[in-house]
């Protein structure tokens, strides 16, 4: 009989002696199935992560997001900044990250985020300190291998304690036990395509603004207003999915989603390869947006969507809406502008959504 505690008991250079190991060995997960959560829970997530200079640069400088405010002292200094700030969507995608171990390693894909609230701004050096709460589960009537889990992450200061932006998201999490589907979600086959589907009332006329500034939105807005159309528009600038972008800036951030760096893994999966973090996907659009706009500061954002997959090649492009324009918020050489953006890929297929408002400087 094989002594199994000999060193050399078992040739693992030997193919088929190494297959049949596999197969017997029991695999130690990594993550949480469905089953696991329950509303109520609090989990605080253990790796911490120490917002760096490094990271905020290669997150902006791969994403387009261009702002000098978040790389020079004297930019920084004119946007009122203490010192050089840590880009938000960086923030946002570092707070995120490091729950991912915790909250959605096990596969499943990001669908949505709302009530992001940027309560201070956050600086190289700051180290995070994350918890989240579960607020809601249940299964999916659609699709029988996933639950749709809701929690509400905040995200720390660890030093202060100070709270550095806080949201809600939800994603699809593998179960352990895939049910029988009630069939309630699926789509009949006499139903319209959507390429058949009536296209909705557009406005007569969609506006451009003339700039990025405040009054530029505003003025906008009204002519619009007077005239039946909207305000809408998009942005030329695109970006081709790298593996830098797909899989790089994930794992800078300690997002350890398979669903990103793991093409094994994901082969089997519904979209059939790694996609983009859904952070970098949005964190583009939104670079494509700025681009066109003197922002001051990132406010809120609200009820965002990941509606497709973003893959390796795929390029991304954006979409924006002006919904409003606050001349009352905000310090004097600001106003408050509320946005639609969208980001959509090379066949015009929308990606993400979502409701942004930001500081916009008046002149
Ligand atoms: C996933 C796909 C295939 C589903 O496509 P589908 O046609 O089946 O979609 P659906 O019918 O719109 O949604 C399925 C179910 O989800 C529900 N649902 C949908 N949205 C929401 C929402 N916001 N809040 C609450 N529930 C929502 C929806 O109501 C439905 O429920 P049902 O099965 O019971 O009918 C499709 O939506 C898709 O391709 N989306 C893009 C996903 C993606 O690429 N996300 C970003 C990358 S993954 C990521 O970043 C990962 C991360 C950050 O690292 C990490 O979580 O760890």
């Amino acid at each position: 009989m094989t002594d199994w505690s000999a060193p050399d008991a078992i040739d693992c250079a030997d193919e088929r002696v190494f297959q049949t190991v596999l197969d017997r060995v029991e695999t130690r997960e990594k993550g949480h199935y469905f089953e696991y959560f329950a509303e109520g829970d609090e989990i605080r997530h253990g790796p911490g992560l120490v917002l760096s200079r490094h990271g905020n640069e290669e997150w902006m400088g791969q994403t387009l997001n261009h702002d000098p405010a978040y790389w020079r002292p004297d930019r920084a200094r004119e946007r009122g900044f203490e010192a050089l700030p840590a880009h938000p969507d960086y923030l946002l995608a570092c707070v995120m990250g490091v729950t991912v171990e915790d909250l959605s390693e096990k596969g499943g894909y990001f669908l949505g985020r709302t009530d992001v609230e940027f309560r201070r701004t956050a600086y190289p050096g700051t180290e995070l300190d994350v918890t989240s709460t579960v607020v809601d589960t249940r299964t999916s009537s659609s699709r029988p291998n996933y639950g749709i889990v809701t929690w509400e992450s905040v995200g720390r200061d660890r030093e202060s304690g100070e709270v550095l932006v806080s949201y809600e998201r939800t994603n699809m999490i593998p179960r352990r036990e895939p049910v029988a589907s009630d069939g309630s979600g699926a789509v009949a086959d006499d139903q319209p395509s959507s390429a058949d589907a009536a296209i909705p009332d557009l406005p007569s006329r969609l506006v451009t603004p003339d700039g990025g500034t405040f009054e530029d939105f505003r003025v906008a807005l009204e002519r619009a207003r007077e005239n039946g159309a909207a305000v809408a528009y998009r942005h030329e600038r695109g970006r081709t999915m790298d593996e830098r972008l797909v899989a790089g800036l994930p794992l800078a951030t300690l997002n350890t989603a398979r669903q990103h760096h793991n093409r094994d893994a994901m082969a089997d999966s519904p979209s059939g390869d790694i996609v983009a973090y859904g952070d970098v996907t949005r964190s583009v659009a939104l670079a494509h947006a700025r681009s066109d706009e003197a922002t001051y500061r990132e406010r809120r954002f609200e009820n965002e969507r990941f509606h497709d997959f973003v893959t390796l090649g795929d390029t991304v492009y954006g979409f924006t809406r002006v919904l409003d324009c606050d001349g009352a918020a905000g310090p004097d050489h600001t106003g408050a502008v509320t946005f639609e953006h969208v980001a959509f890929n090379q066949e015009q297929t929308p990606v993400y959504s979502g409701r942004r408002t930001a500081l916009v400087t008046r002149q």
